[in-house]
């Protein structure tokens, strides 16, 4: 797994109450204590923030907000992934998995099984 990917990943289950996080010290441990629903809105929030910068782009705001945007979604998405015991190597794993297989042929070949 990519380094940072892998050390925040860490950082996040160590952050989990049961592993001795701290929701008064820790943002991601206050989030776990908040629970799933907290972190599911959380995950919306971000990816619409995202689409917000990438719009902005459009009307001449500078493109770093969208990279600072997906950087929040990416981070959340890694708390909901260890919300449910999975990791981003589970995510990159998948990735792996589909590389190379062309997205209109695997969308095709979905439709003639159903
Ligand atoms: N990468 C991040 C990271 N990215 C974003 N955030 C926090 O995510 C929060 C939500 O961002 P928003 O812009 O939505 O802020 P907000 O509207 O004030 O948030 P809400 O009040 O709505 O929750 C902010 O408090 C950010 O500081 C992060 N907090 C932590 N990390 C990493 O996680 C590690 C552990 O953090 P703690 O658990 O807080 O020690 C840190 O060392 C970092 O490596």
């Amino acid at each position: 797994m990519n380094d940072i990917l892998s050390r925040i990943a860490s950082v996040i289950e160590s952050r989990k109450l049961a592993n001795g996080g701290d929701p008064q010290k820790s943002y991601v441990s206050s989030l776990f204590a908040k629970g799933d629903d907290a972190i599911m809105k959380k995950v919306g929030e971000e990816a619409t923030e995202t689409v917000m910068a990438a719009k902005d782009i459009r009307n001449n705001m500078p493109a770093g907000k969208l990279v600072y945007e997906c950087a929040d979604l990416w981070f959340h998405t890694m708390i909901l992934l260890a919300q449910f015991d999975l990791t981003p190597d589970d995510v990159l794993k998948e990735l792996a998995r589909r590389e190379g297989i062309s997205g209109i042929e695997e969308k095709a070949s979905r439709k003639k099984v159903s």
